[in-house]
């Protein structure tokens, strides 16, 4: 198992020296290593282009990578496990793709793969979230293309969450939305967080600082990337 030098428990998912370069073989990002624990709160920060997107989608494993090591509940996860590793470590991309069809089917898509099938359908905890962002039942019925970018933003985020994933990556999540609906989605997260029987975690990339205090347990600023005693807020 991976362990912090100075953190007992054991790491949910740990990132080691990542490395992604360009087809002429130019290094986009190198050297990038992060580890996650159960409840980790962590944000990411820094200027345009330091390469937070791709250190993100490299975490998740959505693009190759030419050098480092995921680890996650301390096995190397390699192209057998990348299945079950997307079904337990959850990406959420700054603009999601909608399929056509209503909100609720949009729900519903994510549990029909296979290795999602086992995970329960909880309606009602919809119902909550819903009532959270302030939206009736009726919205699980209005048609993903009439949706505002906001709210497609939004059912990205439920369609994540009714997943129950352990670790969610989230790419500027709440970039579309007006200050008040991305406070609300901050604050639907923080409560999965604290409700959430299994200990998750999140990764959230964010431009703004305050967000980033609000938010996060541990900072990580790009581009030198590491998490520093310093930069952990109270
Ligand atoms: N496939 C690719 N080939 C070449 N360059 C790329 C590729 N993907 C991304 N880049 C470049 O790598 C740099 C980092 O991109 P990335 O999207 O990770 O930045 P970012 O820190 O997330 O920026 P922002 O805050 O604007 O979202 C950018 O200059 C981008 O143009």
């Amino acid at each position: 198992m991976i362990n912090e030098p100075n953190n007992q428990k054991p790491a949910l998912l740990a990132a080691q020296q990542l490395g992604r370069q360009t087809e002429t073989g130019q290094w986009l990002i190198r050297n990038l290593s992060l580890t996650i624990h159960s409840g980790d709160r962590i944000a990411i920060v820094g200027p345009t282009g330091s390469g937070k997107s791709l250190f993100l989608r490299s975490l998740a494993i959505l693009d190759e990578i030419q050098e480092g090591e995921i680890h996650f509940h301390g096995k190397l996860i390699k192209d057998k496990q990348i299945p079950h590793f997307r079904s337990q470590v959850v990406y959420l991309q700054q603009r999601p793709v909608l399929i056509e069809g209503i909100v609720q089917a949009n729900l519903e898509f994510a549990l029909k793969f296979q290795t999602n099938q086992h995970k329960p359908q909880d309606t009602s905890a919809v119902l909550n979230l819903l009532n959270s962002f302030e939206r009736p039942e009726e919205f699980l019925h209005r048609h993903s293309s009439l949706l505002s970018g906001g709210e497609g933003q939004i059912v990205a985020l439920l369609r994540a969450l009714v997943l129950s994933p352990q670790v969610l990556l989230l790419d500027e999540p709440t970039s579309a939305l007006d200050q008040q609906t991305a406070k609300m989605f901050e604050s639907i997260i923080l409560t999965w967080m604290e409700t959430s029987e299994l200990n998750p975690a999140f990764v959230w990339i964010t431009h703004d600082q305050s967000q980033a205090q609000r938010i996060a347990s541990q900072i990580m600023t790009f581009p030198s990337g590491n998490i520093s005693e310093s930069q952990k807020t109270p």
